[in-house]
C-alpha cells in the first residue's frame, strides 16, 4: 500500500515529455521504471505468472475449503520426493514373506488403517502407508500411531488421496499389488458441520486414487471401507447386502453409497478388482476421539454428563458394535481372497471382481448397556441425560448379517462389547495417564 503511494507521488514527479529522465531526481521509482522497460517487464511478468502456476500445481487439488478457518484444514502437505524419501518408500513395502502382497493403506494413521497396516507387517507383507493427518480429531493421537508403526518398520507418508502426482509418484516407486483404502471422512454427525469435507475425502478422494489405480500397470486388488450406515433408515433386521440402500440418513452415509457406486463404474469400464466392507461401529485401543464409548469414557471420568440419546416413545437405540480385531481380520480376509484386477493401461480385459460385504459383530447392544459397561470399568457412575435421538444423521439401530462374509472370507467376530471395552479401557487409562507414551 505505502509503495503505491509511493509511486502514484513519483508519478506526478515524473516528466511530462516521454523518454526524458530529470537524472538529479533519481529516485526509487525511476529505478524501479528503468527496471520497468518492455523487455523487462514481459520477463518479470512470465517468471511471476510461472511461480503461481507451479505454486497451483504442486499443491493438493483444490477442495472445497470450509469458509469457517477454524474448522479442520482440508490441505495437507506434500513435501515428498527424493532419493532419501524413495528409499524409505521402497523399504516399507518390501515384502518380506513368500506370496506376500504389496498394500498400499490409506488413511494408515487413523484407527483402523494403524491396526491393518500393523496387522499385515506383522505376517510379512510389505506396507506403505498414507495419511493426511488432517485435525478432525486430535492430530497427537495419529502422531502415536504413527509412531507405532514406524517402530514396526511402516513409514506413512505424509499427503493427501486427491493429490494424484503423489500416488502416480507411489506406484512408480512401488507396482503395489493390493490398496487397503481407508482414507475417509469418518463421523456421521460432523457431515452437518463439514458437508464439504465428506466429499472431498470419500467421494473426490476416492474417485481420484481409482483414477491412478485404473492407469497403472499392473493394475492393484483395492480392498475399501464402506459404511453399515448405507443401510440407512431400512427397519428390516439383521441388515443383507442384498437389502435396499437408498435411504441413508446422513451425508456421510450418501458418500459412502456413492463409494459403492463409483466402485461398480470403475469395475465395469477399466477392470478393477473391489470390495466394499461395510463396518459397524468399529471400537478399541488406538479409536476414534469423536465415537461415543471413547468420549463417554472421557466424560464419565471428568464427572460430565453425557448425552444419551433415545428413540421415539422412549425407543432403544443400539449399534451392531464390532472389536477392532475382528474387523482386522475381516480386512486381512478381503485382502486374501481378492481376485486380481483385469486392466491394463487403463483398458478392462475381462471381467473382474466386484464385492461388498457387513463386518459387522451380530449382536446389537443398546446405548444405555454400553453406559453400564463403561460404568463398571471405570467404577464411576455416569452422569446420564437422556435424550431424544437428535435428527442429524444417526439412525437409530444396526444389525448385521454376516453369513456372506463368514461364506467368502471365513470372517467370524469373537469378541463381545464387554471384553472389547475392557480392552479399550485398558489402553485409554494407560495411554492418557502416562503422557501419551503408552504402548500396548
Ligand atoms: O457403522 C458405521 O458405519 C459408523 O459407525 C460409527 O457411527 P455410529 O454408529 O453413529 O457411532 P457413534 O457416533 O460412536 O455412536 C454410537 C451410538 O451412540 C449414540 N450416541 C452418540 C453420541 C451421543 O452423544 N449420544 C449417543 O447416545 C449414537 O446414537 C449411536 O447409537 C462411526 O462413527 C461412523 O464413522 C461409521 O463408521
Amino acid at each position: 500500500m505505502s509503495q503505491l503511494k509511493q509511486m502514484s507521488h513519483a508519478d506526478n514527479s515524473a516528466p511530462s515529455t516521454p523518454g526524458k529522465f530529470k537524472m538529479e531526481k533519481a529516485s526509487y521509482f525511476n529505478r524501479v521504471r528503468w527496471h520497468a522497460s518492455p523487455a523487462k517487464l514481459c520477463l518479470w511478468s512470465f517468471v511471476f505468472s510461472a511461480a503461481i502456476l507451479i505454486f497451483f500445481f504442486r499443491s493438493p487439488a483444490s477442495s472445497p475449503l470450509p469458509a469457517d478457518p477454524s474448522r479442520r484444514s482440508l490441505r495437507s502437505p506434500s513435501n515428498w520426493g527424493g532419493p532419501v524419501w524413495e528409499k524409505r518408500v521402497r523399504s516399507s513395502a518390501r515384502v518380506r514373506s513368500r506370496n506376500g502382497f504389496s498394500v498400499l493403506v490409506t488413511g494408515a494413521a487413523g484407527f483402523v488403517g494403524t491396526h491393518v497396516s500393523a496387522a499385515l507387517k506383522r505376517r510379512g507383507d510389505g506396507v506403505l502407508g498414507i495419511d493426511n493427518f488432517n485435525d478432525y480429531y486430535d492430530p497427537s493421537l495419529k502422531r502415536a500411531r504413527q509412531a507405532l508403526l514406524e517402530r514396526t518398520g511402516v513409514f506413512i507418508v505424509e499427503g493427501d488421496i486427491n493429490d494424484a502426482a503423489l500416488l502416480r509418484k507411489l506406484f512408480e516407486v512401488v507396482p503395489f499389488t493390493h490398496v487397503m483404502h481407508l482414507a475417509a471422512q469418518a463421523g456421521v454427525r460432523y457431515a452437518m458441520e463439514n458437508p464439504g469435507s465428506y466429499v472431498h475425502s470419500n467421494i473426490a478422494g476416492f474417485v481420484n486414487l481409482l483414477e491412478v489405480c485404473k492407469s497403472v500397470n499392473p493394475q492393484p486388488s483395492i480392498v475399501w471401507a464402506s459404511s453399515s450406515s448405507v443401510y440407512g433408515l431400512n427397519t428390516k433386521v439383521p441388515f443383507s447386502e442384498r437389502d435396499r440402500t437408498d435411504q441413508p440418513a446422513s451425508l456421510y452415509a450418501a458418500t459412502k453409497k456413492a463409494g459403492e457406486e463409483i466402485a461398480h463404474t470403475y469395475n465395469h469400464i477399466y477392470g478393477l478388482s473391489l470390495t466394499g466392507l461395510r463396518f459397524f461401529t468399529v471400537y478399541g485401543p488406538w479409536g476414534r476421539p469423536d465415537m461415543a464409548y471413547f468420549f463417554f469414557t472421557r466424560d464419565i471420568l471428568k464427572g460430565k454428563t453425557i448425552p444419551i440419546f433415545e428413540a421415539a416413545n422412549h425407543g432403544t437405540v443400539a449399534r451392531d458394535f464390532t472389536y477392532i480385531d475382528d474387523i482386522v481380520r475381516g480386512c486381512l480376509g478381503a485382502l486374501d481372497t481378492a481376485e486380481k484386477s483385469t486392466g491394463s493401461g487403463g483398458k478392462k480385459r475381462g471381467p473382474a471382481q466386484l464385492r461388498v460385504f457387513n463386518l459387522g459383530n451380530t449382536s446389537p447392544v443398546p446405548v444405555s448397556d454400553l453406559v453400564g459397561i463403561l460404568e463398571r470399568l471405570l467404577k464411576t457412575k455416569a452422569k446420564r441425560n437422556i435424550m431424544k435421538l437428535p435428527r442429524n444423521g444417526d439412525v437409530q439401530f444396526t444389525h448385521a448379517n454376516i453369513s456372506y462374509a463368514q461364506r467368502e472370507l471365513g470372517y467370524k467376530p469373537v469378541t463381545d462389547l464387554q471384553a472389547g471395552l475392557k480392552k479399550f479401557v485398558r489402553w485409554y487409562l494407560n495411554y492418557y495417564s502416562s503422557g501419551k507414551k503408552a504402548v500396548e
